[in-house]
């Protein structure tokens, strides 16, 4: 059929439609109309056309059709989603590659380029003008082929869903490749390849919300006031786990624990609250490495006892493997016990009675305490089993705390062995003076149940509360008025505002019973009354005595360590004058440690055993600090001329004796010649005569 007579086949057919509705005489007139333009050769040109299209489009139709077919019997293509690891792994890959390096469609962001996980194809117009480095990255919806191991690949970037605010990731969108191969396992080898190059070049990897149900994640809380939370805090801190952060708090408080710094630093860096830091977890078991996130949430404070509670440290580890958790919390524990806690915690009361202020102090080494025997080695070791007992004493029902009373001559190392304790433990350290103003059994009791369950409550000088009554103190004063009345008496060491059943009701209290360590201190033991020192309240009793000899050789070893190498090295020279090297500010001649050892055991005989305190033995030495010959040349002199300081203070003592003991006897005289007179002034005997005076 020719094309017109198929357009006038067409119209006849409308025209039929019509004459239908239209009626006869329409019909004759649509007629004519068509046979018109059916005549014009232009109109029958566009019917022409408009048929070819529609064959060609067809055509090209089933041609796509095909060709899809065909490619995907030698195409294979594979997509990868924003939210997924395997996305971070493909586009490291490509960037490394250079991928988009020919591209001439670019999105370009100012951002500085440490912050950006994947940001190899950053151009740097220089970062240290003050100013942000311009990052290119792909635009969307560009395709970019490259060559991998003698295949084509091709790459399109889909429109990202949305770019994080803070951190410019983009969320949504996808990646898709497309390798120019019949055979899959190409595919497995690129997705392999970008895996492992990722391991590799340790970029730091996406945040993650701890919401987002993954297998490709583990999570673990470790709550606040748990001893496992501590040792995360401590792997944090030793792993500088600020390194993936831009967000800080920054404090000049001794008491915050910085993350990223050590414990000398005066500026301590700690993460923002509820930021996400990300680090690599280097497994010492099994070598290898996991990225690790963490979010740390505060507590809540404490005003009174200056304690924070109810927070946590969470870790999204990049593994599901359950074992790399336990080798991290052993690693953390680990990292904790060998330098974790390199302070001690100390808080102290105000005068009103409550928990104000707390320090810190630097940990000391169990090996700078110097006691007879095993006596430390056995005291950390009671401590520590104690702290592990718990479900033990629940089991036997008896009350979960253990009491330590350390007694004997000042400077013997008392509070030393308290502050040493601690720092193995990694325990704080809760001190109240019970001759503090403000303690009282109320105030006792506040304080004592506003501390935390594990701690030290250190009570020093717990006799100060309890003078013996019927013994009279050697340096008690006694303030009489003229006719010798008794107005007060003056006494120290002063007199505590806290009770005997005070303190025992606070030792004994339910809230004491939570795994606390309480250590109590005095100088008198003989003093104290013995229901405070018997069995369940103070547990563990440790007599510390003056020095003896192995102690003094001990003390003395501790003052001249042996000398470095710098030193050993311009030993051999003649002049020991000559050969002088510094130590802090002093400048001392060089020793060996054998003539160290020799100059110890020297004066460890010099020094009479049970006389001397290592604090004042300390004191010495302090003045011979560098100088060991200096320090043995010098005690006989020193312990002559403190013997006789000690003779002169022991002869004051006996005049101040002598002197009080008359005052007392002559005010006692007047106070008796005063009484005498007051009975005579009221006595018959006294009316009478004066009747009888009268009279006269
Ligand atoms: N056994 C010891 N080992 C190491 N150092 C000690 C020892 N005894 C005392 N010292 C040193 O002497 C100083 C005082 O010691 P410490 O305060 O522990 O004595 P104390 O027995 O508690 O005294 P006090 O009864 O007067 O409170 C500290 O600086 C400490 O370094």
């Amino acid at each position: 059929m020719s094309d017109s007579s198929t357009i006038i086949a067409i119209v006849s057919l409308a025209a039929l439609v019509f004459s239908l509705y239209g009626g006869a005489s329409s019909v004759a007139a649509i007629t004519s109309f068509v046979r018109t333009i059916s005549a014009n050769p232009q109109v029958t040109e566009l019917f022409r056309f408009i048929f070819l299209g529609t064959i060609v489009e067809a055509g090209r139709q089933v041609g796509e059709t095909m060709l899809k077919f065909g490619s995907s019997l030698f195409v294979v293509k594979a997509e990868f989603g924003t939210h997924d690891f395997a996305y971070d792994w493909v586009l490291n890959y490509l960037e490394h590659h250079r991928v988009w390096n020919e591209s001439r469609s670019f999105k370009v962001v100012a951002r500085n380029a440490a912050s950006r996980p994947n940001s190899s194809t950053s151009a740097s117009l220089g970062s240290t003008d003050g100013h942000p480095d311009a990052i290119y990255e792909p635009a969307p919806l560009t395709a970019s082929f490259f060559r991998w191991r003698g295949y084509w690949i091709s790459v399109n970037k889909s429109v990202a869903g949305y770019a994080h605010y803070d951190t410019g990731e983009e969320i949504g969108g996808t990646l898709s490749i497309s390798i120019w191969s019949r055979k899959r396992q190409i595919l497995d080898e690129f997705v392999r390849a970008a895996r492992q190059f990722y391991i590799d070049s340790k970029v730091l990897p996406r945040r993650v919300e701890r919401e987002e149900p993954s297998g490709a994640l583990l999570t673990a809380v470790f709550p606040q006031g748990d001893l496992a939370h501590d040792w995360m805090l401590a792997y944090l801190r030793s792993a500088n786990a600020l390194g993936g952060t831009m967000d800080f708090t920054i404090s000049t408080k001794q008491s915050d624990l910085g993350w990223g710094n050590g414990p000398k630093d005066t500026v301590r860096y700690m993460p923002a609250h509820d930021t996400k830091q990300r680090f690599l977890f280097e497994n010492p078991r099994t070598g290898r490495s996991t990225w690790l996130q963490v979010v740390a949430t505060p507590g809540q404070r404490n005003w009174n006892s200056h304690t924070e509670s109810g927070g946590s440290i969470a870790i999204i580890l990049h593994s599901s493997d359950k074992a790399v958790l336990a080798d991290l919390i052993e690693t953390a524990h680990q990292k904790y016990l060998q330098n974790g806690v390199s302070t001690v915690t100390v808080h102290l009361t105000d005068n009103r009675g409550e928990w104000a202020k707390t320090i810190t102090k630097s940990r000391r080494a169990l090996s700078t305490l110097i006691l007879p025997t095993d006596i430390k080695e056995t005291i950390v070791a009671d401590a520590r089993q104690f702290l592990e007992s718990e479900n033990w004493y629940n089991q036997a029902g008896i009350p979960y705390r253990r009491g330590y009373l350390l007694y004997g001559e000042p400077g013997t190392g008392k509070s030393t062995t308290i502050h040493v304790l601690a720092g193995e433990l990694g325990l704080e350290i809760y001190f109240i003076s019970l001759a503090s103003p403000g303690i009282d059994d109320y105030s006792l009791g506040k304080l004592i149940s506003d501390t935390p369950s594990r701690c030290i409550l250190l009570i020093e000088d717990i006799d100060c509360a309890f003078p013996l009554r019927d013994e009279e103190d050697e340096d008690e004063e006694l303030i009489l008025d003229i006719d010798g009345q008794l107005i007060a008496r003056n006494s120290t060491p002063p007199r505590s505002a806290v009770t005997l059943s005070g303190l025992l009701n606070v030792l004994d209290s339910v809230s004491s019973e939570e795994g606390r360590l309480t250590f109590a201190t005095t100088n008198h033991v003989e003093n104290l009354d013995p229901a405070l020192i018997r069995a369940g309240r103070m547990d563990v009793k440790l007599e510390y005595k003056l020095a003896d000899a192995v102690q003094v050789e001990q003390v003395f070893k501790r003052f001249y360590p042996p000398a470095d190498e710098f030193m050993v090295e311009n030993h051999n020279a003649k002049d020991k004058d000559v050969q002088s090297t510094s130590r802090g500010n002093l400048v001392h001649p060089v020793y060996t440690p054998a003539e160290v050892d020799a100059y110890a055991a020297q004066f460890a005989q010099a020094v009479p055993t049970g006389t001397y305190s290592i604090a004042h033995i300390q004191g010495y030495l302090l003045t011979k600090k560098g100088d060991p010959a200096g320090a043995m040349g010098g005690i006989h002199q020193w312990l002559k001329s403190h013997e006789e300081e000690k003779r002169e203070i022991a002869e004051l003592r006996q005049k101040r004796r002598a002197e009080k003991a008359l005052r007392l006897r002559l005010a006692r005289e007047r106070a008796d010649a005063a009484a005498v007179k007051q009975h005579i002034a009221n006595s018959d005997v006294v009316e009478e005569t004066t009747d009888l005076i009268d009279l006269f």
